[in-house]
């Protein structure tokens, strides 16, 4: 009997049993010692007895390798989970110090025996893997008969051909499937369902391609525009199909929403979220089980049961129910909405969702809906991939059995109407514009005000509250049960305006939204597509107003300079705000394509193709008129800015855009702060200030308005002409300005050569300084007391533009808001937007009472709502009894005394 011993490759367990066979065999330690001093001896007598020499030099040898240190010489299989049958030693092994006493006739006849040992094993081997190859080919011709009687079956209940459903018609068969069409069997269920359950009359974009594929159990990926209908994709199929559909939803908020709804419209929908009651609950698991054992009847059945992805990643009780469902065949289907939160490429990924591709593999016959809104193809690979969901195919030429059917709607919404207007500097100020801009063009109708900050939020909703504009708020600190009764509040009209920070809105759905207004802009493009894509759910006109200043990017620059390309998306929704000739569409087109490499075909439509003008936005509208901007070449201009950034550079300073602003124009108290260090340091080791000669440095003061230079900063700082650079402190980060990359291409020159320059000239539109003219008439309302959405389309042919100012205001500080103006309108109009109707009465005449604009003093005598209680403050509305608001001085409304031009775009070829 031979025994091996490789010190690297036996585990304990294996050298306690190779101890225990020594001492059972009665070869202990000692007789491998004296095997060793055989070796030894046999070394010796090698120089007469050549055999033995032979059995020395192998023992010797693996000796040595025995010795080695590295990776186990165990042999493969019995590192696996294969194990060879036999027990005997394993074939590779080397000789033992034992068999060095065997002769050679009989180690070879020891290795032959166990050479015809592992053979006859692998002959059996062999012999059981022709078993199983034969019945997979079995299964697999039994599996090719079943999917072409599904596919007979399909065509028979899809087109009306294929004769029977063992596919041997006599018309032929068609190989794709058009799921837009109405080809489908269940097509005139769908639509009665429709209109009767959701009272809808017609499908929009893709959503009966998407219906009719969900109800034919295909995985299906859905990719449509906020607010383009994408819940109906599901929730109606689900009424269809037996068993239960499970929505996995990212917001408890949008749930509850969703479930309200369906409820509302006599669906069976449930919830289970941290929210759910402990009762409900368990009156929801034990609903759930009694579908799984067959005893609920089809029309009492769950139908749609939302949950968050926590649930799905984490609830081991929830995990065995959708068990018993699948074993019982009444789970329907999954449906993962915001699908993109999957990807970790993905502009909102949560770690929680990625536990979904356990969905595919635990309950494979369940069929699979991703739904997003923004979704660029390598996100949705990506997607695809975690989710473990086939390949895309085309939902209008879709593959009979295989692939994911896929639907994708232009993200390009013609009832948005996008406009971007100028913010004043002063809070107060931009608040009034605001409430002026809700009074003249939305008196009445819901919208949402998207504010950067939780205090922004507060501030702006009580200004509009205060104004007559009844406004909630909603942001991260606002507790669940006030964020539900402000959403349902708001849903059922008795509160206007939320005003939010993007907490709010995740998939919030409420048709008549007529405008969302940005306080600030967002800090993406796509963070603003989202936003804004929440007006006109319904399809109706709706708008979408960025009120946008410069200064704001400084502030915004700070919050995102540590966000993985958070510059580079900052840059991009500055060049949207900056611009005022580009249509917007163009301009989200553009930008999607390159950033988030969403096709250009996202943005076309039947009639029109991504890059053709939407003709209906802002600048648009401007484009329609010549004299509305003008070009103007700011080169100089640009060259003395770079030269005033140079000079505090060379003096050890650093400057903030506003000082930037200030010392180049060289108004008032222009200064930069020295930190530090630099030729201007004073005694002390703190800051100090430091000033330059503007005419020594830029050869002059830049003649441009503080307002369009601070447009000309930003269009420097998107172009590379200037660079941002921060200084974090305990409390903020502050951003100052630098000369950029491009920057030397203007400062090496002189003043006076800059003329000669043909390459690099910067040109500037500005709006067009217009006749100071009086608001236009506020919109009158229909019998109903609310304006039409229609009037929207009218409002795309309106183009001029006429900006106010109050008497009190600071002239240069003040971008004045852009009023459209119809041109039939009275130019004697009061400017000041017509009062809020007193609370709780019958609405007043228009004109009775003045807002109040501004103030950010909670009013004592603001009443509070029965129901608010809990409410944020804000909530309230002005009582009846509260004082009369300052009505602005009679001047001020008759003569606007400042007037603005100045929105600036930059190009520089
Ligand atoms: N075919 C239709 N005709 C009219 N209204 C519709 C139609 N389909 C859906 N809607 C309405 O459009 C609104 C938006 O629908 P939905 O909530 O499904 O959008 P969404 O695509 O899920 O948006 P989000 O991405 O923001 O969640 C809802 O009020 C819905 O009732």
């Amino acid at each position: 009997m031979a025994y091996e011993y490789e010190a690297d490759y036996l585990d304990s367990d294996d050298f306690e049993a190779f101890l225990e066979k020594t001492k059972s065999d009665d070869i202990g330690s000692s007789q491998l010692m004296s095997g060793v001093s055989t070796i030894n001896k046999g070394h010796r007598q090698g120089e007469d007895e050549g055999d033995i020499m032979i059995i020395e030099n192998r023992a010797h040898s693996n000796d040595r390798r025995s010795a080695q240190p590295g990776p186990s010489k165990r042999p493969a299989a019995t590192q696996g989970t294969v194990k060879p049958k036999a027990t005997q030693v394993d074939s590779s092994a080397s000789i033992s110090s034992s068999n060095q006493n065997l002769n050679y006739l009989d180690r070879r006849k020891d290795l032959q025996k166990r050479i015809a040992g592992i053979e006859s094993e692998i002959q059996s081997y062999d012999e059981e893997l022709r078993k199983i190859q034969d019945v997979r080919a079995l299964r697999m011709r039994e599996k090719g008969d079943l999917e072409d009687q599904l596919e007979a079956l399909r065509q028979q209940n899809i087109f009306g051909v294929g004769g029977n459903p063992q596919g041997k018609g006599k018309q032929p068969l068609k190989d794709v499937l058009d799921y837009g069409s109405d080809d489908f069997q269940w097509v005139p269920q769908l639509k009665t369902k429709l209109q009767k359950v959701f009272g809808i009359q017609n499908f929009r974009l893709c959503q009966q391609g998407a219906c009719n594929a969900n109800v034919d159990g295909r995985d299906v990926v859905c990719i449509m525009p906020t607010g383009g209908g994408k819940s109906l994709t599901y929730q109606l199929p689900a009424l269809l199909i037996p068993g239960c559909t499970i929505v996995i939803s990212p917001l408890i908020a949008l749930i509850m929403d969703q479930v309200h709804h369906l409820r509302e419209a006599g669906v069976e929908a449930s919830m289970l979220t941290g929210a759910t009651s402990k009762d409900e609950t368990n009156s929801i698991y034990a609903q759930l089980r009694a579908m799984a054992d067959g005893e609920v009847p089809s029309s009492r059945e769950i139908k749609l049961l939302y949950v968050t992805p926590e649930r799905v990643a984490k609830a081991k009780r929830f995990m065995s129910i959708l068990d018993k469902l699948y074993a019982g065949d009444r789970l329907a289907r999954f449906v993962i909405d915001e699908a993109h939160c999957v990807s970790q490429m993905g502009h909102s990924f949560r770690p929680d969702y990625r536990s979904l591709h356990v969905l595919k593999q635990m309950y494979p016959r369940v069929p699979i809906m991703a739904l997003s809104a923004t979704c660029p193809p390598r996100v949705l690979e990506d997607v695809l991939k975690i989710l473990k969901m086939k390949p895309i195919v085309d939902g209008r030429a879709a593959h009979m059995n295989e692939g994911t059917v896929y639907f994708t709607a232009p993200l390009y919404r013609k009832n948005l109407n996008y406009k971007v207007l100028p913010k004043p500097s002063s809070s107060a100020v931009a608040l009034k514009v605001m409430v002026e801009y809700i009074l003249a063009e939305h008196k009445d109708e819901s919208g949402i005000v998207y504010c950067l900050t939780k205090k922004d939020t507060e501030e702006v909703a009580k200004g509009l509250s205060e104004n007559g504009i009844k406004s909630g708020v909603y942001h991260a600190d606002v507790g669940d049960a006030d964020k539900e009764a402000l959403h349902r509040r708001w849903r059922d009209g008795k509160v206007k305006v939320v005003c939010a920070t993007i907490a709010f809105g995740l998939g919030i759905d409420k048709g008549d939204v007529r405008f969302v207004l940005h306080h600030s802009i967002s800090k993406t493009l796509e963070a603003y597509y989202q936003e804004s894509g929440r007006a006109g759910r319904d399809g109706k006109d709706a708008d979408c107003v960025m009120f946008y200043r410069p200064q704001d990017a400084m502030r915004l620059s700070s919050m995102v300079c540590t966000d993985v390309d958070g510059q580079t998306k900052l840059y991009n929704i500055l060049q949207f705000a900056q611009s005022i000739t580009e249509c917007r569409k163009v301009i989200f087109a553009k930008c999607f394509s390159h950033t988030s490499q969403l096709s250009m075909s996202s943005w076309a439509t039947e009639d029109k193709d991504a890059l053709t003008p939407c003709g209906h936005c802002d600048n648009c509208a401007r484009a329609e008129r010549e004299d509305s901007f003008e070009r103007k070449d700011v080169t100089v201009q640009a060259w003395q800015l770079l030269k005033v950034v140079d000079e505090v550079r060379r003096n050890g300073g650093r400057v903030t855009m506003s000082n930037l602003v200030d010392l180049a124009r060289g108004t008032g108290k222009a200064t930069y702060d020295i930190q530090g260090g630099g030729r201007r340091r004073g005694k002390g080791k703190g800051k100090e200030q430091g000033d330059i000669d503007v005419d020594a440095v830029a050869d002059g003061k830049v003649d441009l308005s503080k307002e369009q230079t601070e447009y000309l900063i930003i269009e420097l700082l998107v172009t590379g002409y200037l660079a941002e650079q921060y200084h974090s402190t305990a409390y903020q980060t502050n951003v100052y300005l630098k000369a950029g990359a491009r920057s030397v291409r203007l400062t090496r020159m002189s003043k006076e050569r800059l003329d000669t320059l043909t390459v690099d000239r910067i040109v500037c539109a500005f709006v067009k300084h217009a006749p100071a003219k009086r608001a236009r008439k506020s919109k009158v309302g229909n019998e109903d007391g609310h304006s039409e959405a229609s009037t929207s389309k009218a409002k795309r042919t309106r183009i001029g533009k006429r900006k106010y100012l109050d008497e009190d205001e600071e002239a240069e500080d003040f971008a004045g808001p852009l009023m459209e103006v119809d041109e039939d309108d009275s130019l004697e109009e009061d400017i000041i937007p017509p009062p809020p109707p007193p609370p709780k009465r019958k609405p007043a005449a228009r004109h009775s009472k003045p807002p109040r604009v501004g103030r950010t003093d909670i009013n004592d005598n603001i009443s509070e709502d029965g129901d608010d209680a809990g409410w944020s403050y804000s909530m309230r509305q002005p009582d009846e009894d509260s004082p009369p608001a300052k009505r602005p001085r009679h001047g001020a409304a008759k003569k606007p005394i400042y007037v603005v031009d100045d929105i600036v775009e930059l190009s520089s070829d």
